[in-house]
C-alpha cells in the first residue's frame, strides 16, 4: 500500500518478527501500512501467516515493543481501549471466548440470538436492526440449535454493532449463502466510503472480490509479496479475473517449493535411507494390511 507518515495509515507494522513458541520464526523482519478507507484483500496459501498476522493486529499476540504493530497509531497489543471502545474489530474463523489459562473456547450454552445482540450496550438502535435485518436475522433463534451459517450470522452482526475505525475478517463469509456474502460486502464498501473505514480481509473465495476490494496484499511464507491497490496489479488487465491471477501466484509457489526439494543435499538423502518416515513399508506396518 502506498507509504505515508504514520500518522496516514491506519494500520502500520514495521521491522516485525513473530513465532509461535518453540517454532521457527513465521515473519521475519515484516512491514505493512494500510490507509483508512482500503478495502484490502489478504491473500496467500494455506499456512502462509493471514490469521496469524490478522491476530497480531487485533492485539491478539504481543510482538516486540509498542511501535512495532500501530493500528490507529496506538499499540495493537498494549491499548486495550482499542477493542474496549469498538475502534477495532476481530471477526475470525471460529466464535470462541478467551478463558484464562484455558485459552480460545468454542462458545456454547443455551442463548438466543436476541439475548447476544440485546446484550451489547451502548449501541445505536438503527445501527442494530439495520444489521438484524441485513442479516437477516431471527432474534427466537437458540445458538446451539442454529446451522453454522445462522450462527455465523449472530457473531458477524455482534462484530459489527460498534462502529468501528477497523475491521479485520478472517475468512468468515466461508459458511454464508450467496445472497448474505453479497449483502455483506455491499454493506462493508459502504462503511468505507462514507464513514473511511479499513477493512482487512483474509480469504480464499474471491467471487466479486474484483470490483469490492481496493488493495490487495499477497503473503508467502511469512513474507509480504504484493501491497499494492488492485487497479495496478498488472496480471489483472490480461486475466479474467482475480482467481486465475492469484491462483498462478500460488502455483508458482508450488513450484518453486518442489524445485527446493529435487536435489536433497548427501546428508539428508542419507538419513532418509534410514527409514524414519511412517509411510515408508516396514515389518511392523505388515499387521495393519
Ligand atoms: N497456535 C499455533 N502454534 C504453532 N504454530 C502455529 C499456530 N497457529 C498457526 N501456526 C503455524 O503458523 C503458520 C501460519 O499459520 P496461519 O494460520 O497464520 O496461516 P494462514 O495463512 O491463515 O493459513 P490458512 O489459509 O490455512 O488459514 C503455519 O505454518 C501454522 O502451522
Amino acid at each position: 500500500m502506498a507509504d505515508g507518515g504514520e500518522e496516514n495509515n491506519s494500520i502500520r507494522v514495521c521491522g516485525m518478527q513473530f513465532s509461535y513458541e518453540g517454532q521457527p520464526p513465521i515473519f521475519a523482519d515484516f512491514n505493512l501500512n494500510i490507509q483508512p478507507g482500503s478495502r484490502c484483500l489478504l491473500v496467500g496459501a494455506n499456512g502462509s501467516g493471514k490469521t496469524t498476522l490478522l491476530k497480531i493486529l487485533a492485539g491478539k499476540h504481543m510482538v516486540g515493543g509498542r511501535d512495532v504493530v500501530r493500528v490507529l497509531n496506538r499499540s495493537a497489543f498494549h491499548d486495550t481501549q482499542l477493542v474496549c471502545d469498538g475502534d477495532l474489530s476481530y471477526l475470525g474463523g471460529t466464535w470462541s471466548k478467551t478463558i484464562g489459562s484455558a485459552g480460545e473456547v468454542p462458545l456454547q450454552g443455551d442463548f438466543s440470538a436476541e439475548h447476544m445482540i440485546f446484550g451489547v450496550e451502548g449501541i445505536d438502535p438503527l445501527r442494530r436492526d439495520k444489521l438484524i435485518d441485513l442479516l437477516d436475522i431471527d432474534l427466537r433463534w437458540r445458538m446451539h440449535k442454529v446451522s453454522d451459517g445462522q450462527r455465523r450470522r449472530v457473531q458477524i452482526c455482534m462484530g459489527l454493532l460498534h462502529p468501528f475505525k477497523v475491521l479485520l475478517l478472517d475468512e468468515i463469509t466461508v459458511d454464508l449463502d450467496v445472497v448474505a456474502r453479497m449483502d455483506l460486502l455491499d454493506y462493508f464498501k459502504e462503511e468505507c466510503e462514507q464513514r473511511g473505514t479499513t477493512i482487512v480481509y483474509a480469504t480464499h473465495i474471491f467471487d466479486g472480490l474484483e470490483t469490492w476490494a481496493s488493495h490487495l496484499a499477497y503473503i508467502q511464507d511469512g513474507e509480504l509479496r504484493r501491497s499494492e491497490k488492485l487497479s495496478e496489479v498488472h496480471e489483472l488487465k490480461n486475466s479474467s479475473n482475480l482467481l486465475s491471477v492469484v491462483e498462478s501466484w500460488l502455483r508458482t509457489e508450488t513450484k518453486c517449493e518442489k524445485k527446493k526439494h529435487v536435489n536433497p543435499p548427501a546428508q539428508v538423502q542419507k538419513t532418509s535411507t534410514l527409514g524414519t518416515s511412517p509411510f515408508m513399508s516396514s515389518r511392523h506396518m505388515a499387521y495393519y494390511r
